[in-house]
């Protein structure tokens, strides 16, 4: 019988900005439907690049991206982005910020994306906030209006890109908690990008590990087969784990150590 198709993929993609490579093997990767993929590696290892490739922000130098078999090409709603330093329109309130996230969406009524809006405001917790202005509100939540807003533009793709990465420790803990919640909830595919292995860990159906610049994949991990589908504190502080995010971090070391020996 004939396999269905990846939902995304990439096909023999490489990339060099000028003369430095970024993906210099081709980089392959078959995305099933509504997985939560996270890309994990050291800084410089190309991570937001293959991202932005799926975002249509950069492309690639040879290969292909497709998204249900077609090319990704230059951006658009299909595919939702949410970046570290996530930049609200100060002068709009978070309700406010949240509809401009569906300004291209012709095909709902003004009515819709009030309610809409309301039902994601709601979603991410900041029901209470609906009416105050970015300034007056913490990094963490104006970085759930940001991940409110791209839910409720509806992209088929959600694409991440350390989205937690200023936050403090307890708040990014929480907010790692509401993701995972928002994301099986709404089934939507996400890539989200990261260096933190217990982020990855606590988040990913499936890690994709990174070695240093030129990307490559050291480890391709099954997370949900390992830890299973749930997660919640009492997860975060079992033994499977805690082995996990063990045997990565030593898998991350490993290569650390193999590239200064070479040196
Ligand atoms: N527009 C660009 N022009 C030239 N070089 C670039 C450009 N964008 C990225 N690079 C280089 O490509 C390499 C990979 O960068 P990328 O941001 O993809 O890595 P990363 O793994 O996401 O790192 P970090 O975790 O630090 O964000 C880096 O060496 C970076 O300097």
């Amino acid at each position: 019988m004939e396999q269905p198709s990846p939902y995304l993929q990439f096909q023999n993609v490489t990339k060099c900005f000028g003369d430095v490579p970024v993906v210099q093997q081709p980089f392959n990767l078959a995305i099933p439907a509504g997985q939560f993929t996270v890309f994990l590696g050291p800084s410089g290892c190309g991570k937001t690049t293959l991202m932005r490739m799926i975002g249509g922000l950069d492309t690639p130098s040879s290969g292909e991206i497709l998204l249900q078999g077609a090319p990704v090409g230059e951006p658009d709603i299909r595919r939702g982005m949410v970046f570290q330093s996530y930049s609200s329109f100060p002068w709009l309130t978070v309700r406010k910020n949240i509809e401009f996230g569906m300004r291209f969406r012709r095909d709902l009524s003004v009515t819709q994306k009030k309610e809409r809006a309301e039902h994601f405001l709601k979603l991410v917790g900041l029901g209470d906030f609906a009416s105050s202005y970015p300034s007056r509100i913490s990094g963490g939540m104006r970085q759930r209006v940001a991940i409110a807003r791209t839910l409720a533009a509806n992209p088929d793709v959600l694409l991440m890109d350390e989205p937690f990465g200023a936050l403090d420790a307890n708040l990014r803990e929480d907010l790692q908690f509401e993701l995972r919640k928002i994301q099986k909830n709404s089934g939507k595919t996400t890539i989200f990008v990261t260096h933190d292995v217990e982020e990855a860990v606590f988040l990913a159906d499936r890690i994709i590990v990174f070695g240093p610049r030129p990307a490559r994949v050291i480890a391709d991990v099954d997370v949900t087969s390992l830890i299973g589908p749930e997660r919640n504190e009492d997860v975060r502080d079992s033994e499977r784990f805690f082995h996990l995010r063990t045997e990565i971090l030593h898998l991350l070391r490993g290569r650390e150590i193999k590239k200064s020996l070479a040196s």
